[in-house]
């Protein structure tokens, strides 16, 4: 076989796409049911709905990682079966998920050339650069091939999953939120762009959103999903953001912006002084950061993604060493561990919190339980912990914060992404709270939710905790903060209280300026 016998992107044109009666039920719950969907060729059609609503659900049935209880997928007009991803491949259907799927130490050029079904076993790289260079000549983005995928830009990684998808000659392109990861002004050009391929026929594309702003710009299509149900849907060009809100949500009340009290806290809660940390590859990733969050007020970090973010959101968190400087709670030496954490009453969400703040197999109750499983009335006596209070709580909580699960019973990693986020957010909000450390609380929640946890992070704040959110969604910061701080390059160099903060200076100093 030749390096070039494997599609680089260049024989298909966009494909056409419906789903005819797709159900899919999981023991008691109808995740799905009865849902069709008509993705016209060379559209850009966005699938909304609520946190749970069943989107995943749907595209996972027509990428084949689910098999539909009912239902079938018919492209270009005639049914197909897809019984896995390789099949929806065959079919010229790919998938860009949220995160990054890419392995950072290779380049882009590797990355392309090893995503394919078979890479040849020697490889010819002068050729493949020539293919490489040839086939980007024809996309309408432009990526170095050559220089490692960790130094690229997330828009740049952005880019370069959909590039591959578009290498690999997939046609029909299912994208999970491709937005959230990007700026406002990536996030325009990316789909700026895509939509212009989905305009020349080349290309059709099934987008999950919860951003109104971009469906109304970028859409054709739309179909509003709501609680596992078509509920409504169209031309984009027909429908109102009211009418499509009301479709999502139906007559759920979104819970109205908690206001900000006047900032009255004069005591430093929390202090990071000099702090500093290395990433896996031991390399500096945080650069003695200095930064005083008060009682009773909001700091907010700002940075365009891998400035150090993470890495300082995994010190404060305790996942993480510092290699140089301290942390201070009340002018006490505080060390992030879980009994100083009791202590100091310091709560909070990282990032995936799927994988870094629950026990995936573990009940929904047992997850929520989990900070108070040693303080009565749910520890017994002896150390074990006490099903019923444990249950009782765990059903006020699944409650007040609106969390979608079958029961308080259902292994954690089976709720939706958006409910795995609220049930840890419950846990974490609902005591006596000092220290409140967040990261992208709010990434991948619709709207409704969005409202609901800025203002529970609002309450603690006018409650007296200190907070400290760190966010890559820019407005998210300029809503909540009292004053805002950028991260970049590891460092923070620029603090400004909000009153004085615009967005031209906090942009700047997200570029490194
Ligand atoms: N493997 C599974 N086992 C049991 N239930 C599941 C499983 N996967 C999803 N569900 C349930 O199906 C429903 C729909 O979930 P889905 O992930 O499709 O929602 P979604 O619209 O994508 O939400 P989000 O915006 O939060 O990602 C939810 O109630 C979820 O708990």
């Amino acid at each position: 076989m030749t390096a070039f016998a494997e599609p680089t992107g260049t024989t298909r044109r966009a494909v056409e796409l419906e789903t005819v009666g797709m159900t899919k039920i999981f023991g008691s719950l109808v995740a799905l049911e009865d849902v069709s969907i008509h993705v016209k060729p060379g559209t850009l059609h966005a699938l909304l709905g609520e946190n749970g609503a069943g989107k995943s659900t749907l595209v996972k049935c027509i990428m084949g990682f689910y098999q539909p209880t009912r239902g079938s997928v018919m492209v270009g007009g005639k049914e197909v079966v897809i019984a896995t991803p390789r099949d929806a491949h065959a079919h010229g259907i790919g998938m860009v998920y949220q995160h990054f799927t890419l392995v950072p130490s290779l380049t882009a050029a590797e990355n392309l050339v090893i995503s394919r079904a078979h890479p040849p076993a020697v490889i010819d790289w002068k050729k493949e650069i020539a293919g490489l260079e040839a086939f980007l000549e024809r996309m309408p983005f432009k990526v170095p091939l050559t220089v490692p995928v960790s130094s690229l830009s997330a828009g740049e990684k952005q880019k370069l999953e959909i590039l591959k998808q578009l290498y690999l000659d997939q046609r029909f392109l299912i994208l999970d939120e491709p937005t959230s990861v990007l700026t406002p002004g990536e996030a325009d050009e990316v789909l700026g762009l895509l939509r212009g391929m989905t305009q020349a026929g080349d290309l059709t594309i099934l987008m999950i959103s919860h951003k109104f702003r971009e469906v109304m710009a970028y859409a054709d299509d739309v179909t509003v999903l709501r609680r596992g149900q078509k509920v409504g849907g169209g031309a984009v060009s027909a429908l109102s953001v009211d009418e499509m809100s009301r479709m999502m949500i139906g007559d759920t009340k979104i819970r109205e912006r908690a206001a900000r009290k006047a900032f009255t806290g004069q005591k430093v809660t929390l202090e990071l002084a000099g702090v500093c940390a290395e990433d896996d590859g031991g390399m500096p990733a945080v650069d003695a950061v200095n930064l005083k969050v008060h009682a009773g007020e909001i700091v907010g970090v700002a940075g365009v993604s891998g400035n150090g973010q993470s890495t300082l959101i995994e010190v404060l968190s305790g996942q993480r060493d510092m290699t140089e400087g301290q942390l201070f709670i009340d002018g006490e030496n505080f060390e992030p561990v879980r009994q100083q954490m009791a202590k100091f009453k310091v709560f909070g969400l990282p990032e995936e919190p799927l994988k870094n703040a629950a026990v995936p197999r573990m009940t929904v109750a047992e997850n929520i339980a989990f900070r108070s499983f040693d303080e009565p009335p749910i520890a017994r006596r002896f150390g074990f912990m006490s099903p019923k209070p444990m249950r009782k709580r765990a059903r006020e909580l699944i409650a007040a914060y609106r969390i979608k699960t079958p029961s308080t019973e259902e292994p954690i990693e089976n709720l939706s992404g958006g409910n795995v986020q609220r049930a840890i957010l419950a846990r974490e909000l609902s005591g006596q709270v000092d220290v409140l450390i967040v990261a992208n609380p709010c990434f991948g929640l619709d709207f409704a939710s969005v409202s609901e946890i800025r203002s529970q992070i609002m309450d603690q704040r006018n409650r007296g905790a200190a907070v400290l959110l760190v966010s890559e969604d820019l407005d998210e910061v300029l809503e909540l903060s009292d004053r805002v701080a950028v991260m970049s390059g590891g460092g923070i160099h620029y603090v400004v209280p909000i009153a004085e903060a615009d967005r031209n200076s906090i942009g700047k100093a997200m570029a490194g300026h």
